[in-house]
C-alpha cells in the first residue's frame, strides 16, 4: 500500500507567513525613512499616485492665481510628478487617462538647451539637414495648456520665399492689431543671441535653406505667444482685452510635423487643438520671388538671400511646405492670394479675406 503523503508542517507555514510579514514591514519602514513624503495623505486612493506635497498645494501661477488646472480631470499634475518608471506603468495600465499614440513635446527652450543628450542627437536628415531628435517625452495636457481657446485666434501666413509674407504682415498688424510673430525673425534673433547654443545650428540651416529643428522653432513661438499674452497691449483694442489674443504667425508651419506639433503643443484645452482660424497663402511665380529676393539681398544682410540659398529654399518649400498648404486647403482653411500684384492691391485682398473670417 502506498504511503500517505505527509501534511505540511503547520509551524513551517506559520513561520514563513510571519517572516514574509516581517520583511514587508521592514520594507515599509525603510521607505518611510528614505522617502518621508510617503506618509502624507494621497491625492487619489491609488498606490501609483504620489502623495500631496505642501508645495504642490501652495503652487500658484506667475500671476499668483491658484493652479487649480492641475487638479482637473485625471489629477494630471500628480501624474506628471511621478518618476518615469511609474509614469510608464501608469500609462501602460491606462491610469493616466491618455491614449497610447506616441507624441513628443518640449516645454521651454531651457529644456531644449538643458539636454546634452538631445544635442548629441542632432542628426543629419535627408540632404544634410540637422534635426534635433528630442528625447521622447510624453506630452501632457497640463504642461502645454497655455490659453483659452475661445479667446486666442491664430492666423498662419504661408507662401514661398519672397512671396511677400513679411511685407503684408506689417500692413495687417496696422489694420487688425495682430501680434506678428515671424518664425524666421525669431530664429535669426536666437541665432544672434550671445551664448545661444543653437546659434550655429540655426545659421547652418538658414544658409542651407533647410528647416531648423521643430523643437527650437516651436519653443521660440510658444514663448513669444505667452509673453504677448502677458503683456498689457494697451491701445490695441478689444482683440487684446481680458486674455484675448490675435496672432499672425508668419512663415510657419513649414512642414506637416510642425503643423501637428503646433496644434497639439499650444492647444488651449486638453481636448481642443490650437488650429488656425485661417491660413493666408501668398502665391506668385518663382521668377518673381527670385527677383524680389535678389533685390532684397542687396540691403537685407541675410545670408540666405543669394541665388544658391534661394534655390534650396524653393526646393524645401515645394517638398515640405506645400503639403501643409494642401492639408489646410482640404479642410477649407486656406485663403489664396495672388501676390504678384502691387503691395497695395495684395494688402487689400488679404485684408478683405481676414475681415470675413475674424468677423471684425
Ligand atoms: N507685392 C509686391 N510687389 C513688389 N515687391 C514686393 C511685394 N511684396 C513684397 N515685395 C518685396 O519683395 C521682397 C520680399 O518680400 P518679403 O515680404 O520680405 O517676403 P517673404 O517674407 O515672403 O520672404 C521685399 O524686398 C519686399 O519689399
Ligand atoms: O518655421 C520656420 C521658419 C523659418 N525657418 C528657417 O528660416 C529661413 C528663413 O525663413 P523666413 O520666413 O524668414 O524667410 P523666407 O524664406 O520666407 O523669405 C528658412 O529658409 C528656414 O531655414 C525654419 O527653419 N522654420
Amino acid at each position: 500500500m502506498a504511503e500517505k503523503p505527509k501534511p505540511p508542517n503547520p509551524f513551517l507555514l506559520v513561520g514563513l507567513s510571519a517572516a514574509s510579514f516581517f520583511a514587508f514591514y521592514l520594507v515599509l519602514k525603510r521607505r518611510e525613512q528614505t522617502n518621508p513624503a510617503s506618509k502624507l495623505p494621497r491625492q487619489q486612493d491609488h498606490p501609483l499616485v504620489p502623495p500631496v506635497q505642501q508645495d504642490d498645494l501652495n503652487r500658484t501661477t506667475k500671476d499668483n492665481q491658484p493652479t487649480n488646472q492641475y487638479y482637473e480631470g485625471q489629477d494630471q499634475y500628480a501624474l506628471n510628478k511621478m518618476p518615469a518608471i511609474l509614469h510608464k506603468i501608469a500609462h501602460a495600465l491606462h491610469l493616466d487617462g491618455r491614449g497610447h499614440k506616441k507624441t513628443k513635446s518640449k516645454a521651454s527652450l531651457k529644456d531644449v538647451k538643458g539636454k546634452e543628450k538631445e544635442k548629441e542627437q542632432v542628426k543629419d536628415k535627408d540632404n544634410g539637414k540637422g534635426k534635433v531628435e528630442a528625447v521622447a517625452q510624453e506630452e501632457t495636457s497640463t504642461t502645454t495648456r497655455a490659453f483659452d481657446s475661445e479667446k486666442v485666434k491664430v492666423v498662419f501666413v504661408l507662401g514661398g520665399p519672397g512671396a511677400g509674407k513679411g511685407t503684408q504682415c506689417k500692413r495687417l498688424v496696422e489694420d487688425f492689431g495682430f501680434c506678428h510673430l515671424s518664425a524666421g525673425d525669431l530664429l535669426r534673433a536666437e541665432q544672434n543671441r550671445p551664448g545661444s547654443e543653437y546659434g550655429q545650428l540655426i545659421r547652418d540651416c538658414i544658409k542651407e535653406g533647410s528647416l531648423v529643428p521643430v523643437e527650437v522653432t516651436i519653443t521660440l513661438l510658444k514663448n513669444a505667444m505667452s509673453d504677448a499674452l502677458k503683456e498689457n497691449r494697451e491701445g490695441s483694442g478689444e482683440s487684446w482685452k481680458d486674455g484675448k489674443g490675435l496672432f499672425l504667425v508668419d512663415g510657419f508651419p513649414r512642414e506637416m510635423d510642425q503643423a501637428e506639433r503646433f496644434e497639439k503643443q499650444l492647444r488651449p484645452l486638453a481636448t481642443v487643438l490650437c488650429t488656425p482660424s485661417i491660413v493666408l497663402y501668398f502665391t506668385t511665380t518663382e521668377e518673381v520671388m527670385l527677383f524680389r529676393l535678389l533685390e532684397r539681398g542687396k540691403t537685407s544682410g541675410r545670408e540666405d538671400d543669394n541665388e544658391e540659398s534661394i534655390k534650396k529654399r524653393f526646393r524645401t518649400y515645394k517638398e515640405q511646405t506645400m503639403p501643409v498648404i494642401e492639408h489646410y486647403g482640404k479642410v477649407g482653411k486656406v485663403a489664396e492670394i495672388d501676390s504678384s500684384a502691387s503691395v497695395e492691391e495684395v494688402h487689400k485682398r488679404a485684408s478683405e479675406g481676414l475681415k470675413k473670417v475674424l468677423s471684425i
